[in-house]
């Protein structure tokens, strides 16, 4: 279900129009060497797809994991467009049973790239099909029931899998071992994210300077997508104002988006302020935390969490999140007075 727009559409990655999916789909690179950043993966992804071709076999399964809009998507489309092959696209919470996944497996071409996007939400049962389908390229289906039920064996053809995943932590281990390569996609510098920018304004044909580029850049939360989105927004700004995309015209359409220096977004502040406020810094434990913004936990460790670590704002200890010092500098507290200021930052 997309949830109504809120106006914070643009900082949300789990929010998407079509509009959004189609302006996506326009920006995404289409090879390696067009895709930004990520340096050592896209060497290692090189690498494998390179030998694959010259053994003239299908490339091993891939496990992409990472947050949401660093590219995962974009490099599964890669591999298939590299080695010429066809690509379906499927998810995990569309594998609900075992013969979800056996129709999509048994359909395969030969060499197809099979995306399953969020793999750790497919069910058991389907998990363990899997297995074997990567293996062997072989799946056993079961007719009849109970004491009747006999298993029939199914060859496949070779196909490559291609895994994503924000939470590669609940995959279990067979299955990540049956994956050839897993990358960890990171955050991009700002540096990557002006380069990300450059070609997306140069395909949506908008003139903006380099200064704007870069204060976009420098608030994306790291991520291709949000860059994107934000250079949209900033451009829709531009244009009803009547000015070009200058910095103050940039500066100006994020603080109406409430996306601040650092990047962060309402949700984003939410977690921050309710670390320091409610649990004057913490620790506190996910699920509490989750309540307590109204947001679900899964979102805040695959979407919110990742960024807040990563920008050195709060910190994951075995007790639960606590705020670092910089957590409290950038929201002007300090550990001992914040119980001062009540609880409407
Ligand atoms: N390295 C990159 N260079 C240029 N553009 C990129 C890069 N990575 C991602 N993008 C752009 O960012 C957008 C989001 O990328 P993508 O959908 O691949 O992310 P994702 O990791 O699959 O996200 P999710 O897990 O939420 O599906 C796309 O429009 C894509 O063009």
């Amino acid at each position: 279900m997309t949830p109504a727009f809120d106006g914070n559409e643009v900082v949300n990655p789990e929010v998407e129009g079509d509009a959004e999916v189609a302006f996506e789909g326009a920006l995404r690179p289409k090879s390696l060497a067009e895709f930004v950043g990520q340096r050592k993966v896209r060497g290692q992804l090189q690498l494998l797809l390179d030998a694959a071709a010259m053994q003239d076999r299908t490339p091993d399964h891939i496990l992409l994991a990472g947050p949401p809009g660093l590219g995962k998507t974009t490099l599964a489309m890669i591999v298939a467009h590299e080695t010429g092959r066809p690509l379906r696209m499927t998810s995990g919470p569309a594998i609900q049973h075992a013969g979800d996944l056996a129709a999509v497996l048994s359909s395969l071409v030969p060499g197809e790239v099979l995306f399953i996007d969020e793999i750790h939400r497919m069910a058991r049962s389907a998990e363990e099909m899997l297995y074997l389908a990567m293996e062997d390229f072989r799946i056993d289906i079961m007719v009849g029931k109970g004491a009747g039920a006999t298993s029939i064996p199914l060859d496949l053809a070779p196909f490559t899998l291609v895994g994503a995943t924000t939470r590669s932590g609940l995959l279990p281990n067979p299955l990540r071992d049956r994956f050839g390569f897993t990358a960890h996609l990171e955050f991009y510098e700002t540096e990557e994210l002006v380069r990300v920018l450059h070609r997306a304004a140069a395909l949506l044909g908008v003139e903006i300077e380099e200064e704007s580029l870069r204060e976009i850049a420098s608030r994306s939360r790291g991520t291709p997508r949000i860059a994107n989105r934000l250079l949209r927004r900033v451009r829709d700004f531009a244009l009803v104002a009547g000015t070009d995309a200058t910095l103050s015209a940039v500066r100006a359409a994020l603080e109406l988006y409430d996306v601040d220096e650092l990047g962060l977004d309402r949700l984003d502040r939410a977690v921050m302020t309710t670390i320091l406020q409610r649990f004057d810094g913490g620790p506190v434990g996910l699920s509490t935390l989750a309540v307590s913004v109204g947001e679900e936990a899964e979102t805040i460790e695959a979407v919110v969490e990742p960024f807040l670590v990563r920008i050195g704002l709060i910190s994951r200890t075995p007790r639960g999140r606590i705020a670092t010092k910089a957590g409290w500098a950038h929201f002007g507290l300090e550990r001992d007075s914040a119980a001062l200021f009540g609880d409407d930052l």
